[in-house]
Protein backbone atom coordinates (compact mmCIF):
# COMPACT_ATOMS: atom_id res chain seq x y z
CA UNK A 1 0.00 0.00 0.00
CA UNK A 2 1.64 3.39 -0.91
CA UNK A 3 1.67 6.01 1.70
CA UNK A 4 -1.09 8.36 0.16
CA UNK A 5 -3.80 5.50 0.08
CA UNK A 6 -6.58 5.46 1.89
CA UNK A 7 -8.81 8.21 3.53
CA UNK A 8 -7.49 11.66 5.01
CA UNK A 9 -9.13 14.07 6.74
CA UNK A 10 -6.69 17.15 6.91
CA UNK A 11 -8.15 19.52 9.84
CA UNK A 12 -12.06 19.37 8.58
CA UNK A 13 -14.35 22.02 10.08
CA UNK A 14 -17.83 21.74 9.81
CA UNK A 15 -20.06 24.96 11.26
CA UNK A 16 -23.65 25.56 11.72
CA UNK A 17 -23.07 29.57 12.05
CA UNK A 18 -21.01 30.37 14.56
CA UNK A 19 -21.32 26.74 15.93
CA UNK A 20 -18.38 24.50 15.62
CA UNK A 21 -20.24 21.05 15.04
CA UNK A 22 -17.19 19.02 13.56
CA UNK A 23 -13.24 19.55 14.00
CA UNK A 24 -11.38 16.58 13.38
CA UNK A 25 -8.32 15.49 11.24
CA UNK A 26 -7.78 11.67 10.83
CA UNK A 27 -6.21 8.92 8.45
CA UNK A 28 -8.55 5.87 7.29
CA UNK A 29 -6.28 3.24 5.78
CA UNK A 30 -8.41 0.89 2.82
CA UNK A 31 -10.02 -1.74 4.98
CA UNK A 32 -9.70 -0.10 8.49
CA UNK A 33 -12.91 2.16 10.17
CA UNK A 34 -13.18 5.89 11.40
CA UNK A 35 -16.32 5.38 13.67
CA UNK A 36 -17.51 8.64 14.60
CA UNK A 37 -20.22 9.04 17.60
CA UNK A 38 -21.64 11.40 19.42
CA UNK A 39 -25.02 13.05 20.85
CA UNK A 40 -28.08 13.36 18.92
CA UNK A 41 -27.96 16.65 17.07
CA UNK A 42 -23.86 16.90 17.38
CA UNK A 43 -23.43 17.02 14.08
CA UNK A 44 -22.32 13.28 12.74
CA UNK A 45 -24.60 12.81 9.73
CA UNK A 46 -23.53 16.56 8.54
CA UNK A 47 -19.96 14.93 8.36
CA UNK A 48 -21.13 12.45 6.36
CA UNK A 49 -23.07 14.64 4.33
CA UNK A 50 -19.68 16.37 3.56
CA UNK A 51 -17.60 13.68 3.16
CA UNK A 52 -19.94 12.52 0.42
CA UNK A 53 -20.63 16.08 -1.15
CA UNK A 54 -24.21 16.49 -0.55
CA UNK A 55 -23.77 19.08 2.80
CA UNK A 56 -26.91 21.89 2.98
CA UNK A 57 -26.07 25.04 2.79
CA UNK A 58 -26.75 25.95 5.57
CA UNK A 59 -23.26 24.75 6.91
CA UNK A 60 -20.17 25.83 6.13
CA UNK A 61 -17.22 23.58 6.23
CA UNK A 62 -13.19 23.89 5.28
CA UNK A 63 -10.43 21.57 5.30
CA UNK A 64 -8.92 18.56 2.80
CA UNK A 65 -10.61 15.59 2.39
CA UNK A 66 -8.36 13.24 -0.07
CA UNK A 67 -8.81 9.53 -1.04
CA UNK A 68 -5.98 7.82 -2.41
CA UNK A 69 -4.50 11.24 -2.76
CA UNK A 70 -7.45 12.61 -4.90
CA UNK A 71 -8.99 16.01 -3.28
CA UNK A 72 -12.83 15.02 -2.88
CA UNK A 73 -13.66 18.57 -1.61
CA UNK A 74 -15.25 21.17 -4.78
CA UNK A 75 -16.13 17.54 -6.30
CA UNK A 76 -19.81 17.31 -6.67
CA UNK A 77 -21.27 13.64 -5.40
CA UNK A 78 -21.57 11.56 -8.66
CA UNK A 79 -17.72 12.48 -9.06
CA UNK A 80 -16.86 11.50 -5.17
CA UNK A 81 -17.61 7.70 -6.01
CA UNK A 82 -18.84 7.40 -2.14
CA UNK A 83 -20.62 4.52 -1.36
CA UNK A 84 -23.68 5.18 1.25
CA UNK A 85 -25.65 3.09 3.45
CA UNK A 86 -28.49 4.13 5.72
CA UNK A 87 -30.29 2.54 8.80
CA UNK A 88 -32.93 2.29 5.91
CA UNK A 89 -31.72 0.27 2.84
CA UNK A 90 -34.07 2.49 1.04
CA UNK A 91 -34.83 -0.44 -1.67
CA UNK A 92 -36.71 0.38 -4.93
CA UNK A 93 -40.03 -0.92 -4.25
CA UNK A 94 -40.95 -1.24 -7.96
CA UNK A 95 -37.85 -2.80 -9.29
CA UNK A 96 -37.34 -6.88 -8.49
CA UNK A 97 -34.38 -7.61 -6.12
CA UNK A 98 -32.16 -8.84 -8.97
CA UNK A 99 -32.88 -4.98 -10.77
CA UNK A 100 -32.59 -3.17 -7.37
CA UNK A 101 -28.34 -4.50 -7.26
CA UNK A 102 -27.87 -4.06 -11.11
CA UNK A 103 -29.21 -0.28 -11.34
CA UNK A 104 -25.44 0.03 -9.35
CA UNK A 105 -23.50 -1.10 -12.07
CA UNK A 106 -21.44 1.46 -13.92
CA UNK A 107 -22.12 2.41 -17.22
CA UNK A 108 -18.72 1.21 -18.55
CA UNK A 109 -20.41 -2.46 -17.88
CA UNK A 110 -21.92 -3.09 -21.25
CA UNK A 111 -23.80 -5.85 -22.60
CA UNK A 112 -27.41 -6.85 -20.59
CA UNK A 113 -25.86 -10.72 -20.42
CA UNK A 114 -22.41 -9.39 -18.08
CA UNK A 115 -24.67 -7.12 -15.73
CA UNK A 116 -26.49 -9.95 -15.41
CA UNK A 117 -23.65 -11.93 -14.77
CA UNK A 118 -22.38 -9.74 -12.08
CA UNK A 119 -25.72 -8.79 -10.72
CA UNK A 120 -26.69 -12.70 -9.99
CA UNK A 121 -23.01 -12.94 -8.56
CA UNK A 122 -23.80 -10.40 -6.15
CA UNK A 123 -26.76 -11.82 -5.29
CA UNK A 124 -25.47 -15.55 -4.05
CA UNK A 125 -22.50 -13.82 -2.37
CA UNK A 126 -25.28 -12.39 -0.09
CA UNK A 127 -26.82 -15.97 0.35
CA UNK A 128 -29.76 -14.68 -1.74
CA UNK A 129 -29.33 -16.73 -4.83
CA UNK A 130 -32.95 -17.50 -6.20
CA UNK A 131 -34.61 -14.42 -4.61
CA UNK A 132 -33.42 -12.45 -8.13
CA UNK A 133 -37.33 -12.27 -9.45
CA UNK A 134 -38.83 -11.75 -5.80
CA UNK A 135 -40.01 -7.93 -4.45
CA UNK A 136 -38.26 -6.19 -2.14
CA UNK A 137 -40.75 -5.99 0.20
CA UNK A 138 -40.72 -9.61 0.68
CA UNK A 139 -37.47 -10.05 2.20
CA UNK A 140 -36.64 -9.82 5.42
CA UNK A 141 -34.52 -6.99 7.28
CA UNK A 142 -31.26 -8.54 7.12
CA UNK A 143 -32.10 -9.58 3.79
CA UNK A 144 -32.76 -6.08 2.02
CA UNK A 145 -29.79 -4.63 4.66
CA UNK A 146 -27.28 -7.65 2.12
CA UNK A 147 -28.90 -6.41 -0.85
CA UNK A 148 -28.67 -3.03 0.33
CA UNK A 149 -24.62 -3.39 1.19
CA UNK A 150 -24.02 -5.78 -2.84
CA UNK A 151 -25.81 -2.86 -4.37
CA UNK A 152 -23.34 -0.18 -2.83
CA UNK A 153 -20.07 -2.13 -3.46
CA UNK A 154 -21.29 -2.91 -7.35
CA UNK A 155 -20.74 0.59 -7.72
CA UNK A 156 -17.25 0.31 -6.78
CA UNK A 157 -16.85 3.33 -4.40
CA UNK A 158 -13.90 4.40 -3.01
CA UNK A 159 -14.98 5.34 0.16
CA UNK A 160 -18.19 3.93 2.52
CA UNK A 161 -20.17 6.01 4.29
CA UNK A 162 -22.19 3.87 7.10
CA UNK A 163 -25.29 6.21 8.74
CA UNK A 164 -26.05 3.96 11.72
CA UNK A 165 -26.95 1.00 9.55
CA UNK A 166 -27.16 -1.95 11.96
CA UNK A 167 -29.69 0.58 13.86
CA UNK A 168 -32.85 -1.19 13.05
CA UNK A 169 -31.37 -4.93 12.84
CA UNK A 170 -32.61 -7.40 15.89
CA UNK A 171 -29.57 -8.00 18.33
CA UNK A 172 -28.49 -11.26 16.14
CA UNK A 173 -28.77 -9.76 12.44
CA UNK A 174 -27.10 -7.21 13.74
CA UNK A 175 -23.82 -9.02 14.39
CA UNK A 176 -23.98 -10.74 11.19
CA UNK A 177 -24.73 -8.16 9.09
CA UNK A 178 -21.82 -5.86 10.85
CA UNK A 179 -19.78 -9.16 10.10
CA UNK A 180 -20.21 -8.61 6.65
CA UNK A 181 -20.25 -5.40 5.67
CA UNK A 182 -16.58 -4.87 7.74
CA UNK A 183 -15.34 -7.78 5.86
CA UNK A 184 -16.34 -7.05 2.91
CA UNK A 185 -14.75 -3.58 3.50
CA UNK A 186 -11.13 -5.44 4.27
CA UNK A 187 -11.42 -7.67 1.51
CA UNK A 188 -12.56 -4.77 -1.44
CA UNK A 189 -10.03 -2.49 0.63
CA UNK A 190 -12.45 0.59 1.44
CA UNK A 191 -12.08 3.25 3.69
CA UNK A 192 -15.01 2.95 6.23
CA UNK A 193 -16.63 6.12 7.69
CA UNK A 194 -19.14 4.35 10.52
CA UNK A 195 -21.61 6.75 12.65
CA UNK A 196 -23.46 5.02 15.42
CA UNK A 197 -24.66 5.53 18.97
CA UNK A 198 -23.83 1.70 19.46
CA UNK A 199 -20.19 0.64 21.20
CA UNK A 200 -20.81 -2.45 19.87
CA UNK A 201 -20.66 -0.90 16.43
CA UNK A 202 -17.54 0.77 17.25
CA UNK A 203 -15.92 -2.55 18.79
CA UNK A 204 -17.03 -4.44 15.52
CA UNK A 205 -15.40 -2.17 13.48
CA UNK A 206 -12.70 -2.21 15.19
CA UNK A 207 -10.58 1.29 14.31
CA UNK A 208 -10.61 4.81 15.77
CA UNK A 209 -13.31 6.19 17.52
CA UNK A 210 -13.69 9.85 17.08
CA UNK A 211 -16.32 11.26 19.29
CA UNK A 212 -18.38 14.58 18.26
CA UNK A 213 -19.75 16.91 20.58
CA UNK A 214 -17.81 16.41 23.49
CA UNK A 215 -16.11 18.42 25.53
N1 LIG B 1 -30.45 21.48 6.76
C1 LIG B 1 -30.19 21.94 7.97
N2 LIG B 1 -30.27 23.27 8.23
C2 LIG B 1 -30.01 23.75 9.47
N3 LIG B 1 -29.64 22.98 10.51
C3 LIG B 1 -29.52 21.66 10.31
C4 LIG B 1 -29.78 21.06 9.03
N4 LIG B 1 -29.58 19.73 9.14
C5 LIG B 1 -29.21 19.49 10.41
N5 LIG B 1 -29.18 20.66 11.12
C6 LIG B 1 -28.75 20.82 12.52
O1 LIG B 1 -27.36 20.50 12.56
C7 LIG B 1 -27.04 19.83 13.77
C8 LIG B 1 -26.36 18.49 13.46
O2 LIG B 1 -27.30 17.60 12.86
P1 LIG B 1 -26.91 16.11 12.50
O3 LIG B 1 -28.09 15.53 11.77
O4 LIG B 1 -25.60 16.09 11.80
O5 LIG B 1 -26.76 15.45 13.93
P2 LIG B 1 -26.46 13.93 14.32
O6 LIG B 1 -25.30 13.95 15.25
O7 LIG B 1 -26.35 13.10 13.09
O8 LIG B 1 -27.80 13.59 15.11
P3 LIG B 1 -28.57 12.17 15.29
O9 LIG B 1 -27.69 11.31 16.13
O10 LIG B 1 -29.84 12.57 16.00
O11 LIG B 1 -28.84 11.62 13.91
C9 LIG B 1 -28.35 19.68 14.53
O12 LIG B 1 -28.40 20.73 15.48
C10 LIG B 1 -29.42 19.85 13.48
O13 LIG B 1 -30.60 20.38 14.03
Amino acid sequence: MTDNQGLVLDDVKIQLGDRLLVALSARVRRGETLTVMGPSGSGKSTLLAYLGGFLDPAFTASGSVRVDGVELTGLPAENRHAGILFQDPLLFPHLSVVDNIAIAIPETVRGRKQRRLLANAALEDAGLAGFGNRDPDTLSGGQKARVALQRVLLSQPCLLLLDEPFSKLDADLRDQTRKMVFGKARQVGLPVVLVTHDEDDARAANGQVHKVGQP
